[in-house]
């Protein structure tokens, strides 16, 4: 796998607050209309997370038809929402609201569709308002299923002030029942 990106050499790597679930408990949706974790969002992609040790997630997908790129295999751009999404969840742990700021994806191996992908995320630190994260994919069910990762991905996410989202507060498609978190809206 290839990539360009390079960590600055002054990160710090926070500790985890306890105020979020514990190692092995399921994390919350961060915004219940989430395409990539909601459950107020019919055509999105349910995926679901476990906090890990430390400041780490995993996170489960399952390749559905409606997913395909290429003949057979899951479309990039699905991959990199999950990507997206679980690097997304590791800076939950921290407790506070994050946007994606730059994201890059190393595609290494096609995934057939009904593939079970489990993804690992973590912080690998932060300075400033910066988080930056890694992450991994793993087919874990179905014909080509084994410990071979099939893509990574690298993230920066920037921390942001709850009024972040307040100008878009009219463009959210009705009520949402985000439970915990949320995009602060
Ligand atoms: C879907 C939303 C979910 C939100 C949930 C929140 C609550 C839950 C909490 C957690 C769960 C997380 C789960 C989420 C999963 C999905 C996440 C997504 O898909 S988010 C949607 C896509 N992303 C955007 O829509 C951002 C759009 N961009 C912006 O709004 C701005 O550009 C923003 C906030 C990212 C930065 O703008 P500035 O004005 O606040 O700050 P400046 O000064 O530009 O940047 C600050 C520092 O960051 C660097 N920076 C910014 N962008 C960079 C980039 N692309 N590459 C490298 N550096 C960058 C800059 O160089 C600067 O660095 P120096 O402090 O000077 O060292």
């Amino acid at each position: 796998m290839s990539s360009t990106w390079t960590l600055p050499d002054d990160l710090d790597l926070p500790t985890r607050p306890d105020f979020f679930p514990a190692p092995g408990e399921a994390l919350p949706q961060h915004w219940s209309k989430c395409f990539g974790c909601g459950d107020d969002q019919p055509s999105g992609m349910a995926m679901t997370f476990i906090a890990e040790e430390g400041i780490e997630v995993s996170g489960r997908l399952t390749v559905a038809n409606r997913y395909q790129g290429g003949p057979g295999v899951i479309h990039g751009g699905i991959l990199s929402v999950a990507f997206d999404e679980t690097q997304g969840m590791a800076c939950m742990l921290l407790g506070v609201p994050v946007v994606t700021g730059h994201l890059e994806i190393d595609f290494a191996k096609p995934i057939p569709l009904g593939s079970v992908l489990e993804f690992r995320a973590r912080m690998d630190g932060m300075t400033g308002r910066k988080l930056y994260t890694s992450a991994e994919a793993r087919i874990v069910e179905g014909p080509t299923a084994g410990d071979d990762v099939v893509a990574t991905s690298r993230g920066l996410f920037l921390t942001i002030k709850p009024e972040h989202f307040t100008p878009m507060k009219d463009f959210v498609d009705g009520e949402a029942t985000s439970p915990f978190g949320s995009s602060t809206l």
